[in-house]
């Protein structure tokens, strides 16, 4: 199985080396906030941050390794990473993409499918998706649904399956949505072609000029059989129970240097939170984030 350092690699082969960005997600805009909880939250986990309001730094983004990735193109998920503050140098954080699912579910078939994507040879690439049906689902849930007109006016989901606990030692296995309150904005074919390659970042900077995007934070309450070891398998959600946890609202603009300054880390979650013990796409994530960190800090 390749390692943390082998995907960061073939992120870098497959979009291009492009020092001081980072590896996945390149493209983004920085911003700060302020998530509240709801009465319910402390009901499913006892993490600080669904006991009371806390700030929050957040990055809205586009997938992919191109720091100049068309914010038009349907295919290329965006992602909105937070972190939210709990004081004394503690946090936690949830790194979101506006898909259910992932690319694909363990570490070689990524590996495999960038590797495709470096040798620029469009069979190769067919190839892999025969061989890997599950990695279908990414690209066929997105291509069916028009373009977001604004990294506020689209759904985002943690995609893996998280268990809380809550202060009297109770579990629930769930899924994290975020739902933009305003509801989904979205784009046609054609307004999204004269859109061009790059509105999101101004959209989002007049957007929140005049109001916050608020999002709402949702439990999507797993049930037995629903598969937790697996980034591209669909929850039939629309039948799962849902639970309101809070509400974060992005409200300004943060300079760039103040993400690039770490790493949002999908395994740094507080007490209360856990991820998948079996989810191998999980499990690599975080170290190839601290890689692509460490590599774009270096001078
Ligand atoms: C093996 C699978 C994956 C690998 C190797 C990977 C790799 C990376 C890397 C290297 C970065 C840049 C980290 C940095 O320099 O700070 C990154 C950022 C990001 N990833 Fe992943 N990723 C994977 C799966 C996922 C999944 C499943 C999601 C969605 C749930 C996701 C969402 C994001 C987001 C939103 C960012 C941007 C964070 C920011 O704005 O700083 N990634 N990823």
């Amino acid at each position: 199985e390749p390692g943390p350092a082998d995907l960061v690699g073939a992120l870098s082969e497959a979009f291009g080396k492009y020092p001081h960005k980072r590896a996945a997600h390149p493209k983004g805009v920085c911003v700060t906030g302020v998530f509240t909880p709801s009465k319910e939250a402390p009901g499913l986990s006892k993490a600080p941050q669904f006991s009371k309001p806390v700030p929050v730094i957040g990055r809205f983004s586009l997938a992919g390794g191109n720091p100049e990735a068309p914010d038009n193109d349907k295919g290329n998920p965006k992602g909105l990473a937070l972190r939210f503050d709990l004081g004394d140098g503690a946090s936690t954080d949830l790194v979101t993409i506006s898909a259910p699912v992932f690319v694909a579910n363990t570490p070689q078939a990524f590996l495999d499918l960038l590797t495709a994507v470096t040798s620029g040879d469009a069979d190769k690439v067919k190839a892999f998706f025969d061989a890997h049906p599950e990695s279908k689902s990414q690209g066929t849930w997105l291509n069916a649904r028009p373009l977001p007109a604004s990294y506020a006016g689209v759904n985002y989901w943690g995609v893996h399956a998280f268990t809380l606990t809550n202060a009297d030692g109770e579990e629930t296995v769930a899924k994290f949505k975020l739902l933009p309150s305003s509801g989904e904005i979205t784009l046609t074919d054609a307004e999204a072609e004269a859109k061009g390659p790059n509105f999101l970042a101004d959209e989002i900077t007049a957007r929140l000029a005049k109001d916050p995007a608020r999002f709402d934070v949702v439990a999507i309450i797993g049930q037995e059989g629903d598969p937790t070891d697996d980034a591209t398998a669909l929850w039939d959600e629309d039948n799962r129970e849902k639970v309101s946890l809070g509400e974060v609202s992005i409200e300004a603009i943060a300079p760039e240097a103040t993400c690039d300054a770490f790493s949002f880390l999908p395994a740094n979650v507080a007490d209360g939170v856990a991820g998948p013990t079996n989810d191998p796409i999980f499990a690599i994530r975080s170290s190839a984030y601290i890689v692509s960190f460490t590599r774009r800090v270096a001078p």
